[in-house]
């Protein structure tokens, strides 16, 4: 740990806020950020035409582009004591796979994620946001982009309770491979980190005492 950087990851569905936070935390610790590549996939508006037509390749591509991603920030900044906040931990091609494949297509892709997996960086602490299905898809409509237009609530939905399913102690221990991360769960439906000062704080704290918990300063009081 110590010659390492901290490696924190923030998940949560689409439009909690993933990015938002990842860019706050970035500037208050001073590490790199590192951005999931989301225009660049060139499967993804024709995904939200046709979910089950263009589901392989749009996961196949996000799966491949995050592990090239994570071997780089390993090279390039873990292993050089720098510390990264990433606004995806890998666990989300899972959470999205599971929903837009076939049973036979996940259970190959399955395969796939669990041979690259394993020597992928992890991360030291998860931020788990999460935010009602409402709010979600409030924030989607206000953030406009183009291919997120027609976005299914039900898709929304079904995807914050995939995450709830994976976020519970019993599938951490069976989905996270590596040493499990600390783990911060926030409700982020009426927290506004973008506006409110003190929001952004309360959330810059509970990062700190992980961080100081991880150092083995303190207790872990997150
Ligand atoms: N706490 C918040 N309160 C109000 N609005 C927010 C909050 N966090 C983010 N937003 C707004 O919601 C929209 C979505 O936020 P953001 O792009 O950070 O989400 P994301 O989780 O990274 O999305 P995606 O999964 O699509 O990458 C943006 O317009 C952002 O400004
Ligand atoms: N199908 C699918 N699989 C993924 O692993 C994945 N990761 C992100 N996304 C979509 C959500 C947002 O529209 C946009 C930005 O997060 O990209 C994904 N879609």
């Amino acid at each position: 740990m110590k010659n390492r950087g901290i490696f924190i990851a923030i998940e949560g569905p689409i439009g909690v806020g993933k990015t938002t936070l990842a860019t706050i935390l970035n500037e208050h610790f001073g590490y790199t950020l590192l951005r999931e590549i989301v225009e660049e996939n060139p499967f993804l508006s024709k995904f939200y035409t046709d979910i089950k037509e263009y589901a392989l390749q749009t996961e196949a591509f996000f799966l491949f582009n995050r592990v090239k991603q994570l071997e780089d920030i390993e090279k390039n900044q873990l292993n050089k004591s720098h510390g990264v906040v990433s606004d995806y931990h890998i666990i989300k091609n899972l959470i999205f796979a599971g929903i837009t494949l076939d049973n036979n297509q996940f259970h190959r892709y399955k395969q796939m994620y669990n041979i690259f997996v394993n020597d992928l960086p992890q991360p030291d602490i998860v931020i788990y946001l999460n935010s009602n299905t409402d709010v979600l898809m409030k924030r989607i409509a206000m953030r406009d982009r183009s291919f997120e237009r027609q976005m299914d609530r039900n898709y929304i939905h079904e995807l914050s309770t995939e995450y709830k399913y994976y976020f519970n102690p019993l599938s951490i221990k069976h989905n996270f491979v590596g040493k499990e991360p600390l783990i911060i769960e926030i409700d982020n439906s009426n927290l506004d980190f973008l506006n409110k000062e003190e929001d952004r704080q309360f959330i810059i704290d509970k990062v700190e005492n992980a961080i100081k918990a991880l150092e083995g300063e303190t207790a872990c009081l997150i």
